[in-house]
């Protein structure tokens, strides 16, 4: 590793990945829960949520569009830095899309991952597969032993400005297409549920860990506030796992189901854990929270995510011009060199006896 600062020449935007067809969907789903106690029915079961969409999740497309809108907007603060696509799950593979980087003679790459937020999925994974990628370089390319890479992972920006601002003009878009109602909508907030264990294990263990959690409702507060709200929900969506594992809780259908009876006639549900519109996003928010919110008479909607924000996008170049010249502050959370995991007090792994996955 380098200590004198020297220009990232490259940007490897890191995303999860999602099936193109319907032929790609049970493989996709075998590489994201390799080894990992997903029951069989709960693989079964979202199967069938992609089938129900062609096999085809938005989450290639988004991502496509999204970096051409950095790549307009790096060029428009003329910078020089080619932009490539790879995914932890399905392709383009981070692996081959790493090693065509090393071919077409890229040393210092800077990663921007599509997840915010800190914890063993949230970030721990991409540093794994970011590892894993630089590994299966010395065997795709044998000089790359001598002549080796740097990626380095840029910090998480769950709390950057522009990033709330996006999701707060998204709840405003949202607010503004409700039927004129009687009282102030209710202000809900979803992000991806993890195990309980895997948060208590993310963050500091002197704060007694929840650092995903934390800064999911950290965020969740800060876009409500910009919105102008003065209350909010935090609610979780998509748990998988065996159902005595404890996850993060209440679960969104759940939560409407309670809030309903309290009386709440409109609510505004605002993906906050999701970067762009997920199959999670489309399914279990469009189709199963919208259906149980008109079962319970209640309006619905659901506030766009912010990677189509141009704000969005403007912030992942801020963070590029933060760290490009090499002198980036690499001990910002989320942040490391070649997959070496973030600091132990971001996201000690989960299971630390989990097999590795390939
Ligand atoms: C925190 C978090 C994020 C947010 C951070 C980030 O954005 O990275 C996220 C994002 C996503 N999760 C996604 C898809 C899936 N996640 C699964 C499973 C799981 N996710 C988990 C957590 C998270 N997931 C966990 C603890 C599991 C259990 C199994 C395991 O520990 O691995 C499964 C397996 C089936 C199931 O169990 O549901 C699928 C198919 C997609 C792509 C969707 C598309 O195709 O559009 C995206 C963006
Ligand atoms: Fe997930």
């Amino acid at each position: 590793m380098s200590t004198t600062a020297q220009r990232f020449d490259a940007l490897l935007f890191l995303s999860f990945g999602g099936p193109d067809g319907p032929e790609d969907v049970m493989p996709f789903l075998e590489n994201v829960t390799r080894g990992r106690g997903v029951p069989p029915e709960r693989l079964e079961a979202v199967a069938q949520h992609y089938l129900h969409f062609g096999g085809v999740s938005p989450i290639n497309r988004l991502n496509l569009e999204m970096i051409d809108s950095l790549r307009s907007a790096l060029a428009h603060r003329v910078r020089d830095l080619p932009v490539y696509f790879g995914n932890r799950n399905w392709h383009p593979m981070v692996s081959d899309t790493l090693a065509q980087m090393y071919r077409e003679g890229h040393r210092r790459i800077l990663v921007f991952p599509t997840s915010a937020w800190a914890g063993y999925s949230g970030c721990r994974q991409y540093h794994e597969d970011i590892a894993r990628a630089v590994a299966a370089l010395a065997e795709a390319e044998p000089t790359s032993v001598g002549d080796p890479v740097l990626l380095r992972k840029l910090p998480q920006y769950w709390d950057e400005p522009a990033f709330v601002a996006a999701g707060a003009d998204a709840v405003r878009r949202a607010q503004a297409s409700l039927p004129n109602g009687s009282s102030v909508p209710r202000l809900v907030f979803t992000a991806h549920s993890v195990p309980l264990s895997a948060d208590r294990a993310a963050g500091p263990a002197a704060d007694g860990g929840g650092l995903y959690s934390k800064q999911v409702h950290a965020a969740a507060a800060a876009v409500a506030a910009a919105a102008g709200f003065e209350q909010f929900d935090q609610v979780w969506q998509s748990r998988s796992g065996p159902p005595q594992v404890p996850w993060l809780e209440p679960d969104i259908c759940d939560h409407l189901e309670s809030i309903a009876t309290q009386g709440v006639r409109q609510v505004i549900v605002a993906p906050v854990g999701f970067v762009s519109d997920h199959l999670e996003v489309i399914w279990d928010l469009d189709n199963e929270a919208a259906e149980t919110a008109a079962r319970l008479g209640m309006d619905f909607v659901r506030a766009d995510t912010v990677g189509t924000d141009h704000a969005f996008v403007e912030m992942i170049v801020d963070l590029i011009d933060r760290y490009v010249d090499g002198d980036g502050d690499l001990s910002a959370m989320g942040c490391g060199d070649n997959g070496q995991t973030c600091r132990p007090d971001c996201c000690i792994p989960a299971r630390p006896q989990s097999r590795p996955r390939r």
